[in-house]
C-alpha cells in the first residue's frame, strides 16, 4: 500500500468561491486516502517549494545558535503554553522509548506578547515563521472543509470549531524540527529520532527536507517509507479527528528511526498541527456515540502528559 498523491489545484490556497460540485473529485480522493491510509501527499496546494525551502533555511540558522541563545525561549516540560524551544532529548513521542533525538521550536500563538529571537540575532525569522504559519492555517482549513463535504455533512462541521487558530484560545502549532547528527556512542537503548506516535489534534501538515526518514504504519502492520516529495505537502489525520469521525478517518502512527551507522547527516522538517479551539466540545459527527464528548484542550493536555512526563 502506498500513500496516494492527490492534486489539490481546484482548491489551492488563493482560489476562492469554488462551487461545492467542483470539489467532488477531491472529496472522493481524500476520503479514500484518509479512510484507508490516514496520510496523503497533496500537490498544487498553493504553497510553493521555495517557501518551504526558505523557512527551512532560516529555521536551521535558529537551531545552529548556541544553546544559551535558545534557552530564553525554552518551552518547559509542564508549560501552560506549547510555544517555545524544545531541546533535543526532552520529549518522547513514544512514552515507552527514551527521549527523541530531535530539537524543535513551536509557534503556537501569534500574540504580540509572545517571545521571539531578536531581529539582530536572526533577521527575518519571526516574520517568516508567522507568514508560514498563516499559509499553513489557510491550507489546513481548506482540507478540513473538504473533509466535512466528503462525509456528506455540513462543509463547516469541522472548520466551525477552528475559529481562533493563532490566537490564545487555540493550540494549533507550527513546529520547526531539527534532527542533529547522531553519535552512536551517546545513543541510549531503543532511542530513535522520533518515536512511534500518532498526532494529537485535527490534522497535520508536514514538509520534510530531502531524503528518507519518515515511516508510516500501514494497515498491513508494516511501516512504509514516506519520503519528501518536493512540491507536495504531506497531510495526515490526527487522533482527535479520528475520534470526532468515530474512527472513519484513520490517525496512523509514524516515526523517524536513526540513520544508518556512521551516517552523520542531519534532518529537518516543518509541521503544522491543527487543533480545535480550546473550549470546543468534540462529539462524534456522524450521530453515533462511540466516544463521549471531550473538550479539545482537556484531550490535548492529557496527551502532552504522555510525551513530557506526568507531574
Ligand atoms: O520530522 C518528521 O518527519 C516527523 C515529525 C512528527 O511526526 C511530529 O513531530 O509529530
Ligand atoms: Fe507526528
Amino acid at each position: 500500500m502506498n500513500i496516494p498523491v492527490v492534486d489539490f489545484d481546484v482548491y489551492r490556497v488563493g482560489v476562492d468561491d469554488v462551487a461545492d460540485e467542483k470539489l467532488n473529485v477531491l472529496c472522493k480522493e481524500l476520503k479514500t486516502a484518509f479512510t484507508e491510509v490516514g496520510f496523503v501527499y497533496l500537490k498544487n496546494t498553493g504553497i510553493a517549494q521555495q517557501e518551504v525551502d526558505a523557512v527551512m533555511d532560516i529555521s536551521k540558522k535558529f537551531f545552529l545558535l548556541p544553546d544559551e541563545a535558545k534557552i530564553p525561549f525554552y518551552r518547559g516540560n509542564h508549560a501552560e503554553q506549547n510555544h517555545g524551544w524544545v531541546p533535543s532529548g526532552t520529549e518522547r513521542l513514544n512514552p515507552l522509548r527514551a527521549c527523541d533525538l530531535k530539537e524543535a521550536f513551536n509557534i503556537t500563538s501569534l500574540h504580540p506578547s509572545v517571545k521571539w529571537p531578536s531581529e539582530e540575532a536572526l533577521p527575518g525569522f519571526r516574520e517568516m515563521q508567522v507568514s508560514f504559519f498563516l499559509r499553513c492555517k489557510d491550507l489546513s482549513l481548506r482540507v478540513l472543509r473538504i473533509l466535512g463535504l466528503s462525509l456528506g455533512l455540513d462543509p463547516e462541521v469541522f472548520t466551525s470549531k477552528h475559529t481562533q487558530v493563532g490566537g490564545e484560545q487555540n493550540a494549533s502549532t507550527f513546529r520547526i524540527l531539527y534532527y542533529p547528527p547522531v553519535r552512536a556512542e551517546s545513543v541510549e537503548d531503543g532511542q530513535v529520532r522520533c518515536g512511534e506516535h500518532s498526532d494529537y489534534g485535527t490534522i497535520t501538515l508536514l514538509m520534510q527536507g530531502p531524503g528518507e526518514g519518515l515511516q508510516v504504519l500501514a494497515r498491513s502492520g508494516d511501516y512504509i517509507s514516506a519520503p519528501s516529495i518536493p512540491g507536495t505537502v504531506l497531510i495526515n489525520i490526527a487522533d482527535l479527528l479520528q475520534r470526532w469521525t468515530a474512527d472513519v478517518f484513520i490517525s496512523a502512527k509514524h516515526r523517524v528511526l536513526l540513520p544508518s551507522p556512521g551516517d552523520m547527516s542531519t534532518r529537518q522538517s516543518v509541521a503544522f498541527f491543527l487543533h480545535p479551539d480550546d473550549e470546543a466540545v468534540i462529539t462524534c459527527c456522524n450521530g453515533v456515540d462511540k466516544y463521549p464528548p471531550v473538550k479539545a484542550l482537556d484531550y490535548l493536555n492529557e496527551r502532552f502528559k504522555d510525551s513530557y512526563g506526568r507531574k
